[in-house]
């Protein structure tokens, strides 16, 4: 496969999906880079390189439509094509596949580093954009598993790891072109400015904010629209809602969400020095503005997906709870969003963290799966409010009432 490269800057970027098309390449593009997606999806890459560009649809009151121009693809498993493209003066790669799939992109990212060590080329940057405390940290560790100790040292030297925080809500989008792809019109992207290395051709991109406080960034954003988003969907499912909008728009649940987000709230600003109550308060109601988009449909499976991704310790539930525990912070809301992502079966058996996840509590019982999850003790406050917050939602999800 050829790939076209004009001559422009190129920029490189993993996962041709919905955050891909609809973020983080129409941002590259925009910014003056000639973009290269990398994917699975033959029909995708096919498509991207008859077209050449594809429509970006800006949903809400003035939905309108943005053309992303240059851009091409490639599939991830073309070796060959992707050690060309590494020619190519490039200097930022990204990635938007799923934290699970990283690990898979160790063997492509090998073998641009060696291309590029090979061809003596200069610095570029590396930005993984997923839902993941550390996920570029941990591609970085993937690919080093790939690597001799000098190309070990060339990559250390040349290929700046940076960590960021990526926002924008984008859905499955149903357009007339298989690469029509429907956003919100909110976006916000951060990144670690201290990873990053000064590249040729360095170019300012548009869209992509820089911050040494990447942490807090990360978090906040975690632990307050994801955090609130998955708890909308298991609420939403338990209540037998398909969408975030049907979901937030149930006043029971628009009012367990928001005490979530004050308790999380609460602990962030705690935690960092450079939030502060008030503008914190406006970047939650902002959140649970943008769930009400009446444009997007967005489906609560797409959003609770893999809920024991979401149930890892650090991540959006158990992440906020222990800063809460950390400051004896409030936390009930919390806790009841947990008790939710427990009982999350959504039918068609599509989604196998929910299936195995339900297999695990039948198996071994909710409290020593709690305690495989958490790692408090046996008997830990916490661990029986949400055991007790459990039962009661199982019933009234059982009662069609929530
Ligand atoms: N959609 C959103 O609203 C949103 C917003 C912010 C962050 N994210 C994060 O972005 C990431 C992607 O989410 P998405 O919603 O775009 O998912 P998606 O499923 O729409 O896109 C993922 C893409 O990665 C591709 N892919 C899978 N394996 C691959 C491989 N080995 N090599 C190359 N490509 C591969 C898939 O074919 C797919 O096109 C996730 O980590 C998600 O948490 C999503
Ligand atoms: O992508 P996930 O599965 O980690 O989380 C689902 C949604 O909360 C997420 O995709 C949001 O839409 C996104 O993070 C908004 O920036």
């Amino acid at each position: 496969m050829t790939v076209v490269t004009p001559k422009k800057p190129v920029a490189i970027h993993f996962g041709a999906g919905n955050i891909g098309r609809g973020f983080i390449g129409a941002v590259l593009a925009h910014a003056g880079f000639h973009v290269v997606f990398v994917d699975v999806q033959k029909n995708i890459i096919d498509a991207l390189n008859e077209e050449g560009g594809y429509d970006l649809h800006i949903l809400n009151n003035g939905s309108h439509t943005e053309r992303v121009e240059d851009v091409s693809g490639v599939l991830s498993t073309d070796l060959e094509t992707i050690e060309n493209v590494a020619k190519e003066p490039v200097s930022i790669i990204t990635t938007a596949v799923g934290a699970s799939v990283l690990p898979k992109l160790a063997k492509p990212f090998a073998q641009i580093v060696k291309t590029r060590m090979a061809d003596k080329r200069g610095p570029i940057n590396i930005v993984a954009c997923e839902n993941l405390q550390h996920a570029t940290d941990l591609l970085k560790k993937e690919i080093e598993k790939e690597l001799n100790d000098e190309e070990r040292s060339y990559m250390d030297e040349n290929i700046g790891f940076a960590v960021c925080a990526v926002d924008r809500i984008v859905p499955p989008f149903k357009g007339e072109h298989i690469l029509d792809v429907g956003v919100e019109p909110f976006f916000e992207w951060t990144v670690d400015v201290n990873s990053l290395k000064k590249t040729d051709p360095d170019v300012h991109i548009k869209g992509m904010h820089t911050t040494d406080n990447l942490d807090a960034y990360v978090q906040r954003k975690l632990f307050t629209l994801n955090c609130g988003h998955a708890i909308t969907s298991y609420l939403g499912f338990l209540s037998h809602k398909s969408t975030i909008l049907d979901a937030i728009n149930t006043p029971s649940i628009h009012s367990a969400v928001s005490q979530a987000l004050r308790e999380s709230g609460a602990a962030l600003v705690r935690k960092h020095a450079i939030f502060n109550e008030t503008d914190h308060q406006r970047y939650i109601d902002t959140t649970l503005h943008r769930f009400t988009n009446p444009h997007m449909h967005d489906e609560v499976a797409r959003v609770g997906r893999e809920p024991m991704r979401k149930l890892k310790r650090g991540d959006r539930l158990l992440g906020p709870i222990e800063m809460c525990r950390e400051f004896d912070l409030p936390r009930d809301g919390l806790l009841t969003g947990v008790a939710a992502a427990l009982l999350f079966a959504p039918e068609g058996g599509e989604d196998k963290e929910a299936k195995e996840l339900q297999e695990s509590v039948k198996q071994k019982g909710l409290n020593d799966v709690l305690l495989e999850l958490t790692g408090w003790k046996d008997g830990d406050e916490d661990l029986d409010k949400i055991i007790r917050e459990y039962e009661g939602l199982k019933g009234k999800s059982q009662n069609s009432r929530l």
